[in-house]
């Protein structure tokens, strides 16, 4: 199983690597990888075996984060509606975005980086996400509130970019308008 010993953290120079797209339909090897992934975020999310093993509560996970540089991601987390969003997809895609952007309040954290930033991080209200499932069949995902944020997050870190980069560095808590932010 996964633990925190297995995440890299910010300096470590696959962070900011543009990770290789997974090659479809996908190999036991990558399967093995997101099932790892998917699974350490549900550890970390269970107060026992988060205690036992000291993980830090995930709500998403990206490849890079275990040092390997493919284009996988895993989230499990639930929506405003306490619905549960639980996928690890392959070369997920960004298809489509609103132009309203919104942002966690109390700002974005990540596994990787071992202190606080503070600062409003824009990302945008609603997303349409395709990718690759474990079981190989092609998905399209329409997200908003958190899960949107949280693919939004992970899908960063495979291109190599940090919560902080996207922190308006003149005013971090200058509430993010429309910004055109190019991706
Ligand atoms: O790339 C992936 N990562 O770095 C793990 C991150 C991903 C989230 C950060 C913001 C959006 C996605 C993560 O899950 N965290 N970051 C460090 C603090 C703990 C945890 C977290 O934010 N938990 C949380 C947040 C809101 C509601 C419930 N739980
Ligand atoms: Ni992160």
């Amino acid at each position: 199983m996964l633990t925190m010993k297995d995440i890299v953290r910010e300096g470590h120079p696959i962070l900011r690597e543009k990770a290789q797209d997974v090659e479809l339909p996908p190999q036991q090897e990558d399967i093995e990888t997101a099932k790892k992934m998917l699974e350490f975020l549900k550890n970390s999310q269970d107060p026992e075996i988060a205690q036992k093993y000291k993980l830090r509560p995930g709500i998403g996970l990206a490849c890079p984060q275990i040092g390997i540089s493919k284009r996988i991601i895993a989230v499990h987390t639930t929506d405003e509606q306490g619905e549960l969003f639980s996928y690890a997809l392959f070369n997920p895609k960004i298809v489509s975005h609103s132009v309203k952007v919104t942002y966690l309040e109390g700002g974005e954290g990540c596994l990787s980086v071992d202190r606080d930033v503070p600062g409003l991080v824009p990302r945008y209200a609603k997303t349409t996400v395709k990718g690759t499932t474990i079981d190989g069949e092609q998905i399209e995902l329409k997200l908003k509130g958190m899960p949107a944020i949280v693919f939004q997050h992970e899908i960063d870190h495979l291109d190599g970019i940090m919560f902080y980069d996207r922190i308006n560095k003149e005013n971090p808590f200058s509430p993010p308008t429309a910004v055109i932010l190019n991706r």
